[in-house]
């Protein structure tokens, strides 16, 4: 097993994403959990760039115990000497020079000739070993470079003393058949046989800087240049949660470890959202919020049955919780019953104890309903769904319900029935939506109920949340309750109005069977 080193640059190139500005102790902050993580080095930052970034560079060089502390400078005198300031401090330090490979940057950029940025580097090089005997040379932009000329301009570079090699795709153009090509040429070119390492430090334009990183891996390199959650110029930098996971779950193949404690993963990369301010998206590979979740019935399926069915990895290996289910409109009978049993409910019982098969038919049949129209299930929603009665024996059921309501016209529901004489439709007035649904209801039924309280909270959360409606009412001497759930408050009354009146219709049935069986 080859041993990867992991160089974190979440401080220096990650905080140059557009829109993020970290203070003082937020950078101390991340600094001490990169070391928690197991980092072998941070780059701090650069320190010419401010006296802001000197001070804390020098702080983190000061505090921070068991990662090499890196700094980075042009190839120009009063950076190096800067970053060596700035350095004086740590127990293990490496100024990282850095230059450009490509004709487009130097020509354009540093207003340079090629022979010029050679003689510039292996000056600043020379420097830098002055102060450290860690010294990381980078050319910017290989991958649009002349590869004769990378290989002129690091072979310089080592010769001048160089320790690290880095290549940068600065601008995430490479693919990784081309990246890991160049990277085996370094190697077999002027690394071999010297104690030299090759770095990678790729660029996420293209959605490639992972897939890069790796080739370069497979193809000599032992360090790794990342950010957590890939954060970075532009598009970004390789993540590092990508890539050390890809190399611990895909250990077969790359023959090589890292030192991260893969359960500090989950937490820096909170922290680094966190105070950077940059969301992680929910899809993002190891840390978004998606990315340990099953939704789709198949999968759930087959996860409950085996988990590695569909994971290749646990979600408990980068400290986070154990995969979860997420209950929507794709969800099977399998996680349904699994989401239920986990929020304590009795399954597989009998008619008078838990929820027995038919009672579960019908509840899925609602879930299902209700995942159609509001997406996410959450478990509150679970709850309701149960809470409000699994009873099969409804003598009405809503098949639809229309409103008119508004600040001038008198508010008339239409609802739909299925009673048991068939289908029944009637159309009311009322005081308001809620009066004029309760109305037709009453006339379609035939039950007239005298409501006493009623009730609406929000169960879950989001603008597409569940209302639940409580209502109680008295029919004759009898005192009823009822509980509707709908994402529209008015659908929640009438079903919880029906609800009240299926429970009289039950009652008086119970109580008829009862006197036939009492009859001799
Ligand atoms: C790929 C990367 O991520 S590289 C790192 C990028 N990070 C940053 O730029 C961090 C913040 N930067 C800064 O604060 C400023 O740009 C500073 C302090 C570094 C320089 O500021 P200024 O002196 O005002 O220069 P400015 O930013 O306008 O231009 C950059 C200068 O650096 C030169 N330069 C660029 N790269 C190098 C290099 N590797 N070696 C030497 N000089 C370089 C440019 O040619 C240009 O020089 P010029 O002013 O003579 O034309
Ligand atoms: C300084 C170098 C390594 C860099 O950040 C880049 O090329 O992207």
């Amino acid at each position: 097993m080859r041993r990867i080193q992991i160089f974190d640059t979440t401080l220096r190139d990650g905080e140059q994403s557009p829109g993020v500005a970290l203070n003082h102790a937020q950078k101390i902050e991340i600094a001490h959990a990169l070391a928690r993580l197991g980092v072998d080095i941070i780059e701090s930052g650069f320190p010419i760039t401010s006296d802001g970034d000197f001070e804390c560079v020098s702080r983190i060089a000061r505090e921070v115990r068991g990662p090499t502390i890196a700094a980075l400078a042009r190839t120009a005198r009063a950076d190096i000497e800067r970053a060596a300031q700035a350095l004086e401090t740590a127990p293990r330090s490496r100024i990282h020079v850095f230059t450009s490979a490509s004709k487009v940057q130097i020509e354009h950029m540093l207003r340079k000739t090629p022979e010029e940025v050679l003689e510039s580097s292996v000056r600043a090089v020379k420097l830098a070993r002055q102060y450290t005997d860690d010294v990381e040379f980078s050319g910017q932009d290989v991958m649009r470079a002349d590869f004769d000329f990378v290989i002129q301009l690091y072979r310089a570079a080592i010769e001048a003393g160089a320790t690290v090699i880095n290549i940068p795709d600065t601008v995430g153009y490479g693919t990784p058949q081309e990246y890991g090509a160049l990277i085996a040429r370094v190697r077999d070119e002027i690394v071999m046989g010297r104690n030299v390492a090759i770095s990678t430090h790729c660029h996420d334009d293209l959605g490639m800087a992972t897939a890069n990183s790796l080739a370069a891996v497979e193809n000599g390199a032992t360090q790794i240049e990342c950010t957590l959650n890939g954060i970075g110029e532009r598009a970004g930098n390789t993540s590092l949660e990508e890539v050390v996971m890809a190399i611990h779950t895909r250990r077969d193949h790359y023959r090589a470890e890292t030192g991260i404690h893969t359960r500090e993963i989950y937490r820096v990369s909170r922290m680094v959202s966190r105070l950077t301010g940059m969301p992680v998206p929910p899809n993002k590979a190891i840390v978004g919020d998606n990315a340990f979740a099953h939704e789709s019935g198949i999968h759930q399926d087959g996860v409950l049955k085996h988990k590695e069915t569909y994971e290749i990895m646990n979600a408990e290996l980068v400290g986070r919780e154990a995969a979860v289910m997420v209950m929507g409109k794709h969800s099977g009978r399998a996680a349904f019953r699994k989401a239920l049993a986990d929020l304590g409910y009795v399954t597989g019982g009998t008619a008078d104890h838990g929820l027995n098969e038919e009672a579960l038919n019908v509840l899925f049949t609602r879930f299902k309903e209700l995942a159609d129209r509001k997406g996410q299930i959450y478990a509150d929603d679970l709850r309701a769904l149960v809470d409000a009665g699994a009873d099969i024996a409804q003598a009405f059921t809503l098949d639809s319900l229309q409103v008119l309501s508004g600040t001038h016209v008198t508010p008339v529901a239409t609802v739909r029935l299925n009673t048991p004489d068939g289908m029944r439709e009637v159309a009311a007035t009322g005081d308001g939506p809620v009066a004029a649904a309760f109305n037709a209801i009453t006339q379609a039924t035939e039950i007239t109920l005298n409501l006493e309280t009623y009730r609406i909270q929000s169960v879950t959360r989001g603008s597409e949340a569940l209302g639940e409606v409580s209502v109680s009412a008295r029919y004759g001497g009898v005192s009823v309750a009822g509980i509707g759930l709908a994402t529209d408050v008015v659908e929640a009354s009438a079903r919880a109005w029906l609800h009240a009146i299926n429970q009289i219709v039950a009652g008086q049935a119970r109580s008829k069977n009862a006197l036939v069986a009492e009859t001799p």
